[in-house]
């Protein structure tokens, strides 16, 4: 199966690559297209709307992933809205935002959110999800990764994310864990399905 990744973030495409690989698929990059706007209330709806679109401008089925950071002390935000944190617009600022908001907070704790929607160009849709929980630093450590990494320490750990490989990330993350529920879905035989777009 040709699949495209409708997702113009690195860290995600590396991420997606590697949980991937030996499912005998094609992963093929969004190109020039542009995604829509994450104008949805959830995961599940921004995930719809970026994969759907992809599905319907290639003709292929296409894959997105929504995903977030949810923290307990500020009442689950950001949330959905983790990639425009603070209207900060790149990851060391948004990490600088959080670490302020949580100043003095004793309550570190947090999960991480990811939603893998496997859309097909005849409006079919697969759904996947997968949670991280643990907790927040009051200081980045680790350079892999990308986002939030640096700041959180997955429970059962003692490293952030951004000090695990790409594999060892995979093996625990929401994302993993979301891809892992769609290989398995997979290898168990779905069926191909039809391709042919209803526009
Ligand atoms: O695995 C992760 N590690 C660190 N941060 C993450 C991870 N997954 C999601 N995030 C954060 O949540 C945001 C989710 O963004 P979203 O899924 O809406 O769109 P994006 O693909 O444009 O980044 C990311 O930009 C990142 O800040
Ligand atoms: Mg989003």
């Amino acid at each position: 199966m040709n699949v495209v990744v409708a997702t113009s973030n690195a860290g995600k495409v590396r991420e997606i690559e590697e949980a991937l690989q030996g499912t005998g698929w094609t992963l093929s990059p969004l190109g020039g297209l542009i995604l829509p706007e994450e104008t949805g209330a959830t995961y599940e709806e921004n995930a719809a709307l970026k994969a759907c679109a992809a599905a319907l401008m290639t003709g292929r089925p296409a894959l997105a992933d929504d995903s977030g950071i949810e923290v307990e002390a500020l009442g689950g935000e950001p949330g959905v809205y983790s990639a425009r944190y603070g209207n900060r617009d790149n990851d060391v600022e948004r990490n600088v935002y959080l670490l302020e908001k949580l100043r003095g907070q004793t309550n570190r704790r947090a999960k991480f959110v990811s939603v893998v929607i496997l859309a097909y160009p005849d409006g079919h849709l697969e759904t996947y999800r997968g949670e991280l929980p643990g907790t927040l630093l009051e200081g980045p450590r680790g350079a892999n990764g990308f986002g939030y990494d640096p700041l959180f320490v997955p429970d059962g750990d003692t490293r952030t994310l951004a000090e695990l490989t790409v594999a060892e990330k995979r093996a625990i993350s929401h994302r993993g864990r979301a891809l892992a529920a769609l290989r398995d879905a997979h290898r168990s035989g779905l069926p191909e399905r039809d391709i042919t777009p209803i526009v």
